[in-house]
This record gives structure tokens, C-alpha cells and sequence, in this order.
């Protein structure tokens, strides 16, 4: 099939998994997010996720967008970005995100936001 899905298992370059549920209908999706990049300690943490996706019907490579609320931090993460399948199936998802810190004063909030980039791949 031509066609990527969401659904699954993927691990990210910082080597975080993410498990993505059934789409709905509406695009809806959720999940868990198992970071592996943690300020504290080094186990792995849960966290969850929750986003949409672009109907597939319309498009090969479909776009999507999700936000994780990490699970011990007062942080937030979003995530856009769109699948893209190669000439031998393998699936990737190249995403952009936006990562907000909790800062004590709006003077700081500045320094609030950082910006990145992460690819992530199929888990079989
Ligand atoms: O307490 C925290 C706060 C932020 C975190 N960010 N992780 C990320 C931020 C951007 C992209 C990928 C990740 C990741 O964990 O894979 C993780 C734990």
C-alpha cells in the first residue's frame, strides 16, 4: 500500500518510542509517548499524546499534528509533520516541534519555547 499509517510503533533519533492508537474517523488519534530524554532521572517515562491527522483519502502522504503533555514536568511538547513512504515501503515521519517550559515570570518567558527537529521510524 502507498499509503502511510500512523498507527504503530516509532522511536525518534533521541531514541523515545511512541505508540500510536487506531485513527478514528474524524482523524483523532491518541497515544503514549515514552520519552528518553528526562532533566532527572534516566528510566523512561509515559506520557500521553493526542493529535489528528489529515484524512488519508485525500492525500498519499498525510500531514498530522500532536501534543504531548509530559507526565512530570510542567512541560508541553507539539509535534507537526507529515509521513513519507519510500519506494520500498518504509515509512517515516519528519516533524517539527515546539517544546514550552514552565518559567516563573513572564520575564522569562523569552526563553520559554525551544524549537527542533525529529524524524521518526517504524518500530516493527
Ligand atoms: O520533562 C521533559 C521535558 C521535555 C521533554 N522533551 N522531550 C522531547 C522534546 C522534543 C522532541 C522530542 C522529545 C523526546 O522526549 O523525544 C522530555 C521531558
Amino acid at each position: 500500500a502507498r499509503k502511510c499509517i500512523l498507527s504503530g510503533l516509532w522511536k525518534n533519533e533521541l531514541g523515545s518510542n511512541m505508540t500510536i492508537s487506531a485513527v478514528n474517523t474524524d482523524g483523532g488519534f491518541t497515544g503514549l509517548y515514552h520519552t528518553a530524554v528526562t532533566a532527572t532521572d534516566k528510566h523512561i517515562r509515559v506520557s500521553p499524546l493526542k493529535g489528528s491527522q489529515k484524512p488519508t483519502n485525500q492525500r498519499k502522504q498525510l500531514t498530522f499534528g500532536f501534543t504531548v503533555s509530559w507526565t512530570f514536568s510542567n512541560s508541553m511538547t507539539v509535534f507537526v509533520g507529515q509521513c513519507f513512504m519510500d519506494d520500498k515501503g518504509k515509512e517515516t515521519l519528519k516533524t517539527m516541534w515546539l517544546l514550552r517550559e514552565e518559567v516563573s515570570s513572564p520575564g522569562d518567558d523569552w526563553k520559554a519555547t525551544r524549537v527542533g527537529t525529529n524524524i521518526f521510524t517504524r518500530i516493527k
